[in-house]
């Protein structure tokens, strides 16, 4: 240690775990096929894939996890945004969802340098969640951040969210096509609103969340700089900051504090 200092400042925090990477958007925006071609054409990168929420990839396993979302899905009775009527009790379970997809996968993972990506994490819980509490966007919004506050407290935010955008419309038609369901004029509603408070959420925190817009790119040239973005992010050691708000540090588990290189 640099004498006459009592240790290194936050900002020379640097760390060794692999990074944690979560990739978002509305439904149908192409999350998971994206992600899919990005594993098939870096399958020597080690990374490694966590897909908890996504009721279509449910299978059978027995952790409990996959028990949570059984029991929020079932309580749900088939409405794809996962509302039972207690909406605290659902957001609590997700982010427990979330957190022990992180304790129970994640950790391991990035201690021994592996690339986690998420597919749809925290951001979704905090935008999906606040919407169906507060119908007016401004208090979604504030809520949203508070959810993402609460979630890092328990587990690391992801270093960097990948947010997918295309046009609302055709994205929401895809996702149909594929499940073969019809989204009422409601649900509609709801995934406009999800679309813009995610747009609302990246915007705030261009440093974390990287859109990534599929009218302006193509396929490849999408799946290009995902993999850059990725190589690009570095794992945060430092105290995560949600809304001027400090969290616990919860890195300590995953790296050691050193000095940057100046
Ligand atoms: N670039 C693409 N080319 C062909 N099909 C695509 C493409 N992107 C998405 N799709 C299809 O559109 C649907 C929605 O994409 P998906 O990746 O499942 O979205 P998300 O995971 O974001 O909900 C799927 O049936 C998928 O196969
Ligand atoms: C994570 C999360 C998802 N959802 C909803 C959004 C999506 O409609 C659905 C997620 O299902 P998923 O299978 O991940 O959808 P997709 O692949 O189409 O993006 O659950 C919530 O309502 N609340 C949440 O906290």
């Amino acid at each position: 240690m640099t004498p006459g200092r009592e240790g290194p400042a936050a900002h020379d925090l640097r760390c060794h775990r692999g990074r944690l990477i979560s990739v978002e958007g509305i439904s149908g925006v192409g999350k998971t096929h994206l992600t899919g071609q990005l594993l098939e054409r870096h399958t020597s990168d080690g990374f490694v894939v966590l897909e908890e929420f996504s009721q279509r990839h449910h299978t059978d396993d027995n952790d409990l996890g996959r028990d949570l979302l059984r029991i929020l899905i079932a309580a749900a009775n088939g409405d794809p945004f996962l509302r039972s009527g207690h909406p605290g009790t659902e957001t609590l379970l997700l982010l427990a969802i979330k957190t022990f997809d992180y304790e129970n996968g994640s950790a391991t993972a990035l201690a021994q340098g592996r690339t986690v990506i998420e597919g749809r994490s925290v951001h979704s819980t905090a935008v999906y969640q606040s919407l169906i509490v507060h119908p007016d966007d401004q208090s979604a919004y504030q809520h949203a951040q508070l959810i993402l506050d609460l979630a890092a407290r328990w587990r690391p935010l992801p270093d960097l969210t990948i947010l997918i955008t295309d046009d609302m419309t055709a994205a929401i038609r895809r996702a149909e096509t594929r499940d073969g369901i019809r989204y009422t004029e409601q649900q509609w509603q709801l995934h406009r609103r999800a679309d813009a408070l995610f747009g609302r959420l990246a915007a705030d925190d261009p440093q974390r969340l990287t859109v990534l817009d599929r009218r302006r790119l193509t396929n490849d040239q999408l799946i290009d700089q995902m993999a850059d973005h990725i190589a690009a992010a570095s794992p945060r050691c430092l105290a995560e900051t949600v809304n001027r708000t400090t969290a616990p540090a919860r890195c300590s588990q995953d790296c050691q504090p050193q000095h940057a290189e100046r």
